[in-house]
């Protein structure tokens, strides 16, 4: 039997960054993967093909030149799917090579096949042509990642009614589309396909959608999707998807029905934990398949560690690879930087795209934490005419106190990019101050941060006046 200081289940973005950790700590690693899936859902069917998807979308429909060139502007009339597909296959082709150069080149072995636990240190894996082997190992990481959920009232048959894995085999661009849950994968694809030409209807059980984010840019997004014939649907849950010769229908528990050639499913996801056989491990699975770790990502059994997806929010693909790489540092005794605590960026790729890293305005009013708000639009920065992007902004909030920046929310092109750039201000512990005196490459979107800091030092600075100049007078008790 083979023997090793940690071996990974799942070569996501959290399993890879786990065994080439370990690696460069000069242990002996290795990967447990299907030979089809090698970079998980990441790179086959989740991040990669829905950004490359995205980006393709872009070009061919003009859509983002279209405040130059004019309203009729495409690179491409009738787009197929074909045309989508080849740029998408092409990045997941070098993306998986790169994934399996790396892990050869640290000399971390991938092993073909599921990995089953046989007890707290032993792993059977088993090939999809019937060899299987059992491997030992000091230290194990679980990255089994997630799986749409499925629920069984729908009828999954992959070419009307698919979920988010199977969108990316589809025939055709489909005149209409349901897309079930205002989560961020349904509406990143609602806004592909809605810049495709297809008819979209977002159907949502909450009364609105992405709650986690600045709800001004929410408002914002949803006013650029409507515009692109996107219809919402809130408050209304999902009954029954019925599929017929000409099409589907989706009935909702008020009593509407909705035609449309397709329908996306992508109302959440679980954890693909059912393989493992986790009690031979002493462990066990919690609410859709996710598992409990504490600070140091380990389980409830200490050489286990669960990272990525698996373990729940906020299930992205940056956050799995920091969270491989810290529990790999733990499991051999290296140090790690603090908790990896809130300044952990969040991208919606959605068309406009979203970014924030931070609190929000309504965090910080429900904490009665005292905030200042600067805003920069696109439409007033040279970068944003060059680029024809006139609905993007930017909005700092500042602590009206100590001055240091609480959060940076960023809508419209490049946003997920520039919100690097608060994200590192506020890492150092930096205020307003900093971005109103630092000078910025010109033109770029870049410039937004000190635009946006002069807005907020400016109300900043309205208030100290009028209390300054003893015009300020408090309202009677
Ligand atoms: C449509 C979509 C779009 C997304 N877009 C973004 C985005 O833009 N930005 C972002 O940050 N995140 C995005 N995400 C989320 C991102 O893909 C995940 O956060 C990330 O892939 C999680 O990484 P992971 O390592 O936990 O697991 P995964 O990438 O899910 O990989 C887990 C792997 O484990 C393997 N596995 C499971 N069980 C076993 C077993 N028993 N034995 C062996 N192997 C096993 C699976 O085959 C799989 O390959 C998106 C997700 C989806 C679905
Ligand atoms: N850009 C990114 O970072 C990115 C992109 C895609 C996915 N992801 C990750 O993938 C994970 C899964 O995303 P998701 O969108 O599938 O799940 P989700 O759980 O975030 O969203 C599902 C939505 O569906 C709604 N819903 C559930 N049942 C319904 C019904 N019967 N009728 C109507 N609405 C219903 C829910 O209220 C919810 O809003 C997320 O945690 C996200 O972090 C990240």
């Amino acid at each position: 039997m083979d023997s090793y200081d940690l071996v990974v289940i799942g070569s996501g973005p959290a399993g890879q960054k786990a065994a080439i950790a370990a690696a460069k700590l000069g242990r002996r690693a290795a990967v447990v993967e299907r030979r089809d899936m090698v970079g998980g859902v990441c790179i086959n069917t989740g991040t990669i093909p829905s950004k490359t998807m995205r980006e393709a979308v872009l070009y061919l429909t003009g859509l983002s030149q279209r405040e130059l060139y004019g309203q009729s502007y495409r690179v491409k009339n009738d787009i197929t799917v074909a045309d989508l597909s080849a740029r998408t296959q092409h990045v997941i082709a070098r993306e998986i090579d790169v994934i399996r150069n790396q892990l050869s080149r640290n000399h971390v072995a991938l092993l073909p096949g599921t990995a089953t636990f046989l007890d707290p240190h032993t792993l059977k894996v088993a090939d999809d042509n019937g060899d299987h082997r059992e491997v030992r190992a000091d230290k194990i990481v679980i990255a089994v990642g997630t799986r749409p959920a499925r629920p069984a009232s729908v009828d999954f048959d992959g070419a009307t009614i698919m979920d988010s894995d199977q969108i990316l085999g589809m025939a055709h661009v489909p005149t209409s589309m349901v897309v079930v849950g205002a989560g961020v994968i349904g509406i990143e694809y609602a806004s592909m396909f809605a810049a495709l030409g297809t008819k979209v209807t977002v159907v949502e059980k909450r009364s609105s959608m992405l709650d986690f984010c600045d709800r001004e840019i929410v408002e914002a997004l949803q006013y650029q999707l409507r515009d692109l014939a996107v219809t919402f649907r809130f408050s209304e849950s999902v009954k029954e998807v019925q599929r017929h010769p000409a099409g589907t229908v989706t009935l909702l528990e008020s009593g509407k029905r909705i035609p449309a050639d397709t329908v996306l499913y992508s109302a959440g996801r679980q954890g693909v934990t059912d393989a493992l056989d986790m009690p031979a491990a002493g462990l066990s699975a919690g609410e859709r398949g996710r598992i409990e770790v504490n600070e140091h990502f380990q389980t409830e059994v200490g050489h286990i560690y669960a990272v990525g997806d698996v373990i729940g929010f906020p299930a992205l693909a940056a956050t799995s690879m920091e969270q491989g790489r810290r529990a790999s540092y733990h499991a051999f005794g290296e140090s790690v930087g603090g908790k990896l605590g809130d300044l952990q960026p969040i991208g919606i790729y959605t068309i406009p795209e979203i970014s924030y890293v931070g609190r929000t305005e309504e965090q910080l009013t429900g904490e009665n934490v005292p905030f200042e708000v600067g805003v920069s639009r696109y439409r007033e920065l040279a970068r944003g005419a060059i680029l024809g992007d006139s609905y993007g902004m930017l909005k700092l909030l500042v602590h009206a106190e100590s001055r240091e920046l609480l959060g940076v929310h960023v809508f419209g092109t490049n946003a997920t990019e520039l919100v690097h750039i608060g994200q590192t201000v506020m890492g150092c512990g930096g205020t307003v101050d900093y971005l109103v005196d630092a000078v910025f490459n010109y033109p770029t979107l870049a410039e937004s941060y000190k635009v946006a800091a002069l807005d907020a030092v400016n109300k900043m600075r309205a208030i100290a006046k009028v209390t300054q100049t003893g015009d300020y007078r408090p309202l009677p008790e």
